[in-house]
């Protein structure tokens, strides 16, 4: 829906010389595959070379904040993609989850100072999931935003 006034225009950039690492939960797993896919594209489209991209994978969003800071200590990455689907049920444990990891998440960004780019759909449904990893009709992929923005704010690190 281009003709929304959401989303920022996602802009290529050369990223050649960057290394990514991806973190990405395993629950809702068809969504979460296609959320990777497009990430990947996105990275591609930028000329991240596949030996740059690192995937990690973790049981749930929950492990996100965790596995990024490890990530990150353990080597040296331009930038972070932490990619979850947290979809409500019927109890608090969405608000409860999605709360600690975007605050988590955040966190590990501020304090690191390495990008880490939310990847977290927090949806009510799983239309709403799907269409956000632009599953079905007039959807559209966010994981090629996230892969863009990663690859921006990788390479705002190293001027
Ligand atoms: O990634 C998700 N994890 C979920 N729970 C698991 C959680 O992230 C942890 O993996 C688990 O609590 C163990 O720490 C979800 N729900 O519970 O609904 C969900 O929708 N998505």
């Amino acid at each position: 829906a281009d003709a929304s006034l959401k989303g920022a225009m996602p802009e290529t950039h050369d990223g050649r010389s960057l290394r990514i690492g991806v973190v990405h939960a395993r629950w809702n797993r068809a969504v979460i595959d296609k959320l990777v896919f497009g990430v990947r594209q996105a990275l591609h489209d930028c000329n991240v070379p596949n030996d740059n991209i690192v995937v990690q994978t973790v049981p749930g969003s929950w492990e996100l904040p965790g596995a990024a800071a490890e990530l990150i200590s353990g080597s040296d990455f331009d930038a972070i993609i932490a990619i979850g689907v947290l979809i409500k049920g019927e109890t608090m444990h969405f608000e409860y989850i999605a709360d600690a990891v975007s605050q988590g998440l955040m966190r590990v960004q501020v304090d690191k100072c390495i990008p880490v780019t939310f990847g977290v759909l927090t949806v009510l449904t799983e239309e709403q999931a799907m269409a956000r990893a632009g599953m079905s009709a007039g959807g559209h992929n966010h994981g090629e935003d996230w892969g863009f923005a990663a690859v921006e704010m990788g390479l705002k690190r190293k001027l």
